[in-house]
């Protein structure tokens, strides 16, 4: 997606040789117009697919999942990271290593929002090893949900989440896929535009 690439490259960081930082509008201050051609897109590659909701994981999946949510007119769940209050019985858990706060948290969501007839996309802001994908797979599994593909807005390919979840059978597509950080440089995988079969 190239003005997502554009965007990465004018005003994303390499941090390391690991890490990308698109605080300017991604995950602190959010580019709404960008979101909207984010689920503009999201809507496009998983057409067809009979997805009635989309599940994310707070906080910075929930932007680019609600613009889908709006143009493919189905409702957005975010697993939350924190116990609430309000939330309370008939909840289905997993456990995620959080990439970026280097700690485990315990993600819920309530059942009644997640069922067996429904057929998810996952949305998240960056596939980095996979394991907040594994964990939103784990919670749409244990509902018995149908799993229509995995969306992704920033894929680190060097990294191993693609190729797990890729290996697993899922649909994955990621709209800009990094191939290396090194020397504070940004590069692209150069790819088709099926990124599935792009592996
Ligand atoms: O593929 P993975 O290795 O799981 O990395 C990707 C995850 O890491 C980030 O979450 P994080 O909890 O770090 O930050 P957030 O609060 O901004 O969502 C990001 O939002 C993804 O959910
Ligand atoms: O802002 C971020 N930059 C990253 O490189 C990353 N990897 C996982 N999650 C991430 N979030």
């Amino acid at each position: 997606m190239d003005i997502l690439k554009d965007k990465i490259l004018s005003e994303g960081t390499a941090l390391s040789e690991s890490v990308l930082k698109v605080d300017n509008f991604l995950n602190h201050q959010i580019d709404p117009q960008l979101m909207h051609e984010i689920g503009a897109e999201f809507k496009k590659r998983f057409e067809g697919k009979g997805v009635t909701k989309i599940l994310t994981l707070e906080s910075s999946g929930i932007a680019p999942s609600v613009m889908a949510g709006l143009l493919m007119d189905v409702p957005v769940v975010f697993a939350r990271k924190r116990q609430s209050l309000t939330l309370t019985d008939g909840l289905l858990t997993s456990e995620v290593y959080s990439y970026t706060k280097q700690e485990t948290n315990q993600i819920c969501v309530a059942h009644k929002f997640l069922e067996e007839d429904d057929t998810v996309l996952i949305i998240d802001d960056f596939l980095a090893n996979g394991k907040a994908a594994e964990a939103l797979i784990d919670l749409a599994e244990q509902a018995e949900s149908n799993i229509a593909g995995i969306g992704i807005v920033i894929e680190k390919s060097f990294q191993e989440g693609g190729g797990l979840l890729r290996d697993r059978g899922h649909h994955v597509e990621s709209l800009a896929r990094i191939a290396n950080l090194a020397e504070g440089k940004i590069e692209f995988v150069q790819e088709r535009e099926n990124s599935n079969a792009n592996v």
